[in-house]
This record gives structure tokens, sequence and C-alpha cells, in this order.
């Protein structure tokens, strides 16, 4: 492929410009910095070639998404978006540190880190599908990684909204991460679509390479495109790659799209389910069910939703925020733990000990009077659950081991399940509550901080149905 010169960086008002960061199919990145907050910047700016009224227009809808979708913490954050006097509209964004497609090739990602981005980045996917929008894009080289190590999906929407304006060389990138019926034009997307394109990026962060492509052989757009077709991905090679992980990968692949994942959020259950099989920590996946979450910024015509997303049974609240960094030293929270479960569940947690300030008093009071509210739902929640699942067991006595590092393991006996019965568990941490997970192993690992409290709830799920909930385990971690 033959790059071209990046473009000249616009002069914008508030902004100085640094250097270049790299160029895209139909924009060039530029680091600037920003005068008020002083902080540095990554500036997408579109190519005078591919701008007109109608992509203006367009490019503004997106950036009205995005920053609506930026909340997300595994979303690039947005934080401005305006036309240069040039006429070049533009983006300031968080500025990132690397993007995965530099990566991937050079060097073999360990499984579980593989699993944890695929995981993080299914649940922005999941978010955006409930708001209507489909990515279209998705591929390593829109993963980024932002200066904490935490990756991040860019491009949302753009590349959809400029397909039409895109070169032969661009479009091509593309095709290795592209749903075979989005290649033969039979839709210009949908969410299996976009289910096949993260199981084939995660595949490609697996192997090194992307599904269809042959190691030293032809690999033409249309000869990618005829073995996308046929859909027959080599095998990844890698001893580590658990069989479960492949077949996943595979189905999610399919060439039929009724026979992949229904969703991204299935898809990221059945990767919760590997790193359960490995012994791993569970992923949280963070997904925004509120509509304030979403925002109302952007008109509902301005969405590109091509079919209604079904959400089945609608996941709790889940938290939006960015994970504090590991501390590494000398902060290690280790086995102290203050053990606040009763079988009665929430009503007889009694405040922890340490809960020593004012302000700890008034969290608390405050969260009594949360708890109050989330169980006067639950009563009228488990009344329905109850005419439903009657005969389904009953998790009880759950153990909590908390060890260093921050990981705190709970489990529980069998409460008798049968074959094909889920436990489904949900963590809140620190207040914050997470999607539950679904798995068959009676062991749940969280990971955590020095200071949070962790609270978990198990119920069985039979064939979608629940069972009566376990009483609340919750531990403190406290530092040594
Ligand atoms: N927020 C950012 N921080 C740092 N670098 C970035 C940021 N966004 C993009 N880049 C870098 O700028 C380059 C161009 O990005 P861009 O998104 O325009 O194109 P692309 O994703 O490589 O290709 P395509 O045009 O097909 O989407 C990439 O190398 C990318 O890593």
């Amino acid at each position: 492929m033959v790059r071209r010169l990046p473009s000249q960086p616009p002069v914008l008002p508030g902004f100085s410009y640094v250097h270049v960061l790299g160029s895209g199919g139909f924009a060039d990145v530029f680091l600037y910095e920003q005068n008020m907050p002083r902080r540095q910047v990554a500036v997408k700016v579109m190519l005078s070639e591919v701008v007109n009224d109608q992509v203006r227009q367009m490019f503004q809808a997106e950036a009205n998404l995005m920053a609506q979708l930026s909340t997300h913490p595994s979303i690039l954050t947005v934080y401005q978006a305006s036309v240069s006097s040039d006429g070049r509209p533009y983006l300031v964004m968080e500025l990132c540190s690397s993007s995965l497609s530099e990566r991937y090739r050079r060097e073999p990602i360990p499984v579980p880190e593989v699993l944890r981005i695929a995981i993080k980045i299914g649940s922005a996917v999941e978010t955006a599908h409930r708001a209507g929008v489909l990515h279209r894009d998705i591929k390593p080289s829109n993963i980024l990684q932002t200066a904490y190590g935490h990756p991040v999906l860019s491009d949302f929407g753009i590349a959809s909204t400029l397909g039409g304006q895109k070169d032969e060389n661009s479009v091509g990138l593309s095709i290795p991460w592209s749903a075979p019926e989005v290649l033969l034009d039979e839709t210009p997307g949908s969410i299996a679509s976009e289910v096949w394109s993260l199981a084939a990026t995660t595949y490609s962060l697996l192997a090194g390479r992307s599904p269809f492509e042959v190691p030293g052989g032809a690999n033409s757009s249309s000869d990618l495109m005829g073995r996308i077709a046929r859909a027959k991905p080599q095998a990844i090679g890698r001893p580590d790659v658990p069989a479960s992980l492949e077949a996943l990968l595979r189905r999610g692949m399919s060439r039929r799209p009724e026979q992949r994942p229904e969703s991204a959020l299935e898809f990221v259950r059945e990767l919760q389910l590997v790193e359960t099989e490995l012994g791993l920590p569970q992923t949280a996946a963070e997904i925004a069910m509120d509509d304030w979450a979403l925002g109302t910024v952007a008109d509902q015509e301005e969405r590109t939703r091509l079919r209604p997303v079904s959400t089945g049974s609608a996941p709790p609240k889940a938290g939006r925020r960015r994970r504090r960094p590991v501390p590494s030293e000398p902060y290690a929270p280790v086995g102290t733990v203050r053990d606040r479960s009763a079988p009665d569940g929430p009503f007889s947690r009694s405040a922890p000990g340490a809960a020593g300030t004012g302000f700890r008093r008034m969290a608390w009071a405050l969260a009594a009077a949360a708890a109050l509210v989330t169980v006067l739902g639950t009563v009228a929640l488990v009344v329905l659950v109850r005419a439903v699942g009657d005969g389904i067991p009953v998790v009880s006595d759950i153990q909590a081991d908390v060890q260093s590092g921050g990981r705190v393991e709970f489990s529980w006996p069998d409460p008798g399940i049968s074959d094909g019965d889920r436990y489904q568990i949900t963590v809140t941490d620190d207040g914050v509550r997470s999607t539950p997970a679904l798995q068959s192993a009676s062991r749940f690992v969280v990971d955590t901080d020095a200071g949070h409290d962790v609270c978990v709830t198990v119920v069985v799920n039979r064939d979608g149905t629940t069972g009566a909930a376990s009483a609340e385990k919750c531990v403190d971690v406290v530092e040594d």
C-alpha cells in the first residue's frame, strides 16, 4: 500500500500543534496541546478531499453519538468536535498510547489479556447496540490503549458514515474483519455482523494475524473475501488457547448470522465462561442500560439503527467508572475480611466497624436508603421469580476468601443443580453493580482494590428462569 503524506494540520484556536500521530483512510490524527485546561490531546482531522456538505452533516451527527457513547469506560473519550477555519471537521479526543494493531503482529498477547480486552470491547459494542448504534468497523487498529493501559474502542460510526467515500485501499484494510454478508453487500451492517467482527478481532489478537490470512500465501482482497465466504478459519495454532475459545470464535465467524452468538453480550458471556474455565477472575461486562447513561444529545434520527436490539432480560445498571489502576507498592490488600453477610440478605447487614468518620457514616446512611429502595424493588421481583422459579435450588452458605492483590474468592456448596443449570452471580464492588455473570462452577473470583467492599449474590438460572437469590455475601477488603 502506498502511504500518503499527512495533510496540513489546521490552525485551531486554543490548541497548539505538536506533531503527527498517524494517518488513516479518511483522516489524519495529530497531537496538539490544549491551552486550557493544559493537556495533550489527539485531534482527528478529516481530509479535505472527502469533505462535502452531506459528509459534514453526518460527521456532526456521529460526533454527537460518539460523545454520548464515550462515557463508556471502553469507548474512546471525545472532548469536543468542530470544523476548522479551512472547512475540515475535526474531533478532539483523549490521547492514547498505542493501538493494538501495532502490537498483535509483533508479539503474542497472553490469552488472559486477550479475553479481558475482548470482554471490555464487547461490552462497549453491546452498549452502543442498545443505543441503536452500529460501529461497522471493529478491528484491532480501532482498539487503542489509554495512558492507563485500558483498551478503548475508537472510530465510532465515523467510518460507517464515510463508507461510500473511502478509497480502495482503506476499504481493503477492513476486509479481514468484515462479515461475509457485509462484503457481499447483503447488509450494510447488523448486530450479527458486529459479532462476526468481534470474533475476528479476538482471533487476530490471539493468532497474530487476521483469521483468513494465510501466512506467506496469497492474501489479496479477493483471496480474503473468498475464504471469508467459505468461513473456515485456520486453527489459531497456540497451545494455550483452549478448545472452547477456538470453537466460540469459529461460531462467531459462522457464514450464517443465525449460527453466531445472538448479541455482543452473549459473546461476552461466553468469553467470561472461558475465563472461569481457565481459573481466571471474570472481567466485568460494563453495559449502560439507563437512558440517562446514554444521554439524549443526539436525535433518534441521527442513530444508525438498522434493526431493533433485542435486550432479553435487561441486566441491572452497570458501573461506568474507569477502574483505578492497581497500585504496585507498598499498598497490598490482604486477607483481613470483615464479613457482613447474613442469612436474610441486605436487611440484616450491619455497618462495618471501620466506618468511623462522619462522611463514611453519611455514605452508609445513603447506602442504607438505597438498599431499602433496592430491597423494595427486589421484593416485587422475588415474588415474580418465586412464581416461575419453584423447584430451582437456592444457593446458601457462600464463603469468601480474601487473598493478596485484592483478589476475593467466593465459593459455595452445590445446592443440587442439574445439567444445564447455571449460577448467575451479581457482584457489587463499592456500590457499583456489574452485569450478572453466568457459569457452572461454584467458585467466583473478584479482583478489587483495598478499601472496597464487595458483595455477591448468587441465583440458579435454569433455562432462563431464575430461582430465589442467595443471601448477599459481603466482605470489606482492608489494607494490611
Ligand atoms: N486518540 C488517539 N491517540 C493516539 N493515536 C491515535 C488516536 N486516534 C488515532 N490514533 C492513531 O492515528 C492513526 C490513524 O488513525 P485513524 O483512526 O484515522 O485510522 P485507522 O483506524 O488506522 O484506519 P481507518 O481510516 O481505516 O479507520 C492510527 O495509527 C492510530 O493509532
